[in-house]
């Protein structure tokens, strides 16, 4: 596991602007596309040099103003992840009722039938899950815990859905956040899906704050999930609060920094209520932890560190100013408690975002210029409104009045009006509408700075595409996009309309980790994402959306192959009978590679040709044909991962060489040698974790045992257990139902990709066979 101190200097984002002659900031030009090379992680001294230079040359020409640090230091971008059901869409309406941004509360699932404002779209309210996360914005005066002042701050904030299968909207929202609420039960504390939120958060460096919620459910034990904070998750994490009334009669919060009792009162809890007398029954409980709290922040802040080792008195506000400090270099978390659905504490919460999680200013984002080799380190942008504009398009969104493009400006300034260039394609957009986004509801804008994020209409372009306003260019990678897990066969009922593929490629540039293709053999037209659920809501869209009713096949696991040794190869592709010949002649090796923790990457091309034996202008021909390759492994015709080509030498032939026999060289080069690379079909396992009342565990156990599942946690509580196993997704069918059987009902599972693992010998031998029966030979 990451150490949250070993903070990489690389945050988040990766961009790069393109150098012209002199630094000037103004050629404009479209991004060129670096080759995904090994190099990449070798940049040599004066590539290093060269990096350096442009960073410190942006920052010296494009200097923060006061006006820049003024609205950046009252601006917050965050995020509200947490495992599924934990309160997250409720703890959001919450926000957004007491910072005026809605005028009544709906519940999830609530009796009024209206649903959470943010889950806006229908199935959501119908199901009570958040599918896509939702951005808005919302205003909220905060006391200072350091000064003691009210200040303004303007805060977007993107409520993420839960649901593992939806887990791309969690990293989409993270890319572009600066902190982040991690919300967790009460009573569940640390589960599964919490883990999954915190390695995103560690992926993205980004800092959090911890609500346990839920503290009026029978059994809430806030002390026993900070433990579980510090040992499962492995962050040190101390209580900023500790609760006034147990369960039913939760009445408040003492603020251990500001040592007050904090009492909500009014209707729906609207008024905090501030007093100096900490009540008696938790004046013991709130000197220890506040005691503890001290002690955790000495360890992990050097001042405080130097105040507590000298025996000297810390005050409120330096301990406030510690807080802070650690929070945002990712060193601690510091935990709130409350109730969002009986309207308890959320608002100092909320005083937390503001307080201890950082401005946009003081996350540091980082870009790479692509006009420098690829293996050049990325450099720091200025978020200075006066600097050349980057801004990420991170969502995209078919709404009513057409596409929606959420962006987050990074530097510079966009205006309504404004030419903005899209970096890919170098095409040039006017920016007819800006808006800020409050759920499915908008507000026009005129201009906003770095730092912010809005909306904007009528932009053709792809989650992730930078824009620029011409004066550079910038190209953005490494969104960890995993791979889809599952997949089955659709069909529109009846005549196949122009809506049914018009559904398809949307859903497919929304989301990146829903793929459609045709299956060569059956014709059938294939989905593939991260669990049914996902998939069944894309089915259902097309229902509702495009009026396209399907029917669908069997879920079908997505196996995959990889190799398992190195084996070098040496091919020529040679046609020379009859009309135009074709020669092409590759040699190098193949082998294994380890996925990159950042972004996913596991398969690679690497050309280290010497002496033009390959000339340059056929080495892309050659990748092309090394990635086309992996397309179907031999074995079982599922793609093939973990793979690196490497690219020593070769041969041409002056008249029939050509980039078509080069591909097929690379192609024939990986099939003929594959074998000798122990190639393995690797199938996904899945984390599942079952919580239950006790008295089932032992059939819960038995259940996953005979899926042949590991049992890898367990936990007993006062009346409910859960427990946590790794189990092959392929013997996960049908679960569901066996759970409600074991358990009357009373029985939940929430289940998560975790890797892929070689299949069983017997298994992978009936794989090969039944795949050589479809293969064209095999039926002769
Ligand atoms: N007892 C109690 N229940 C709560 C509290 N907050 C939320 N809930 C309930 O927990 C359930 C899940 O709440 P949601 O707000 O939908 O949770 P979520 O984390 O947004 O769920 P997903 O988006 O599906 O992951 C709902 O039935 C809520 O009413 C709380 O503070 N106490």
């Amino acid at each position: 596991m990451l150490s949250l101190t070993n903070v990489c200097l690389a945050r988040r984002l990766h961009f790069g602007f393109v150098e012209t002659a002199s630094r000037s900031w103004c050629a404009h030009r479209p991004q060129r596309r670096h080759a995904a090379t090994a190099a990449q992680s070798k940049p040599t001294q004066s590539v290093v040099e060269e990096a350096a230079n442009v960073g410190a040359e942006l920052a010296r020409t494009f200097k923060l103003t006061d006006a820049d640090h003024k609205r950046l230091r009252f601006q917050r971008n965050i995020g509200v992840s947490a495992h599924i059901d934990s309160g997250k869409t409720t703890l959001t309406e919450r926000i957004l009722f007491y910072t005026g941004r809605i005028g009544a509360i709906h519940e999830v699932r609530g009796r009024d039938n209206v649903g959470a404002k943010m889950d806006s779209m229908e199935l959501e309210r119908e199901k009570g899950i958040t599918i896509q996360s939702a951005a808005t914005f919302c205003d909220w005066t905060s006391v200072s815990p350091v000064t003691g002042e009210q200040e303004k701050y303007a805060i977007n904030i993107i409520d993420t859905p839960g649901h593992v299968d939806f887990t791309i909207e969690v990293e989409r929202a993270l890319r572009v956040l600066d902190g982040a609420i991690l919300v967790l039960c009460a009573v569940s504390g640390v589960q599964s899906q919490t883990i999954t939120v915190d390695r995103q958060m560690r992926r993205y460096n980004v800092p959090r704050i911890s609500f346990i919620n839920k503290m009026d459910r029978p059994g809430a034990n806030p002390w026993r999930v900070i433990n579980q904070i510090r040992t499962k998750l492995r962050i040190p994490a101390a209580a900023v609060q500790v609760p006034i009334g147990v369960e039913d009669g939760l009445k408040g919060v003492v603020d251990l920094v500001r040592w007050k009792a904090l009492y909500n009162q009014g209707e729906k809890g609207i008024d905090i209520v501030e007093s100096d007398e900490i009540p008696a029954e938790v004046l013991e409980l709130a000197t220890q932890k506040r005691a503890e709290l001290i002690e955790q922040i000495a360890e992990v802040d050097d001042e405080v560190g130097e105040l507590f080792l000298t025996d000297q008195e810390v005050s409120n506000t330096q301990l406030a100013a510690g807080i802070r400090r650690a929070t945002v270099s990712l060193k601690f978390s510091p935990v709130f408690l409350g109730s969002a659905v009986k309207n308890t504490a959320v608002q100092p919460m909320l005083n937390g975002v503001c307080a201890y999680l950082p401005n946009p200013s003081e996350a540091q984002v980082v870009a790479h210029d692509t006009s420098l080799p690829a293996s050049a380190p990325p450099v720091s942008l200025v978020p200075a409104g006066a600097a050349p504009l980057v801004a990420l398009a991170f969502k995209l969104e078919e709404g009513r009045f057409g596409q929606l493009t959420y962006m987050r400006v990074y530097q510079g300034s966009m205006k309504k009006g404004q030419l903005i260039y899209h970096g890919r394609t170098g095409k040039r957009i006017k920016v007819p509408r800006l808006v800020r986004m409050h759920s499915n509801e908008m507000e026009d804008i005129n201009e906003i700075g770095p730092g912010e994020i809005c909306a904007i209409f009528g932009v053709e372009c792809a989650s992730g595409d930078t824009f620029t306003d011409g004066s550079s260019t910038f190209s953005m990678t490494s969104m960890f996009v995993p791979e889809p897990v599952i997949s089955l066969s659709i069909k529109p009922v009846g005549q196949e309309t122009p809506n049914f593929s018009r559904a398809l490629n949307r859903f497919q540039k929304e989301d990146p980790t829903f793929k459609v293709h045709v299956d060569q053999e059956s014709k059938e037209t294939i989905i593939s994402g991260m669990g049914e659920l996902h998939l069944e809501v894309y089915v259902e869209r097309m229902r509702r959306e495009y009026n396209v009713a399907c029917t669908t096949g069997r879920p079908r696991v997505n196996f995959r192959e990889t190799i398992t040794q190195r084996a070098d190869f040496a091919y020529t592709h040679k046609k020379q009978s009859g009309g135009a010949g074709q020669f092409a002649r590759v040699a190098g090796y193949i082998e294994p590679m380890e996925a990159d923790p950042e972004t996913g990457k596991d398969t690679d091309f690497e050309n280290v040709v010497m002496g033009g034996t390959v000339p340059s202008n056929y080495i892309p021909a050659v990748e092309k044909g090394f990635y086309e390759a992996l397309q179907k492994g031999t074995l079982s015709g599922n793609q093939v991962c973990g793979v690196r080509m490497v690219l020593k030498d070769g041969g041409f032939h002056a008249v029939d060489s050509s980039e078509l026999a080069f591909r097929l060289a690379a192609i024939g080069a990986f099939r003929e040698i594959y074998k000798s690379t122990r190639p393995v079909i690797l199938e996904p396992i899945m984390t599942v974790e079952v919580v239950a009342p006790v008295e089932f565990q032992s059939a819960v156990i038995g259940g996953l045992n005979q899926r042949r599942g590991t049992i890898v946690d367990s936990e007993v509580r006062e009346d409910e257990f859960t427990a946590v196993a790794e189990v092959a997704l392929n013997d996960m069918f049908g679960y569901s139902s066996q759970l409600r059987g074991a358990t009357q009902g009373k029985g939940e599972f929430s289940m998560e990709y975790k890797t892929h693992l070689p299949v069983l010998p017997n298994v992978q031998i009936e794989i090969e066979e039944a795949y050589r029966k479809t293969q064209p030979q095999s039926k002769k």
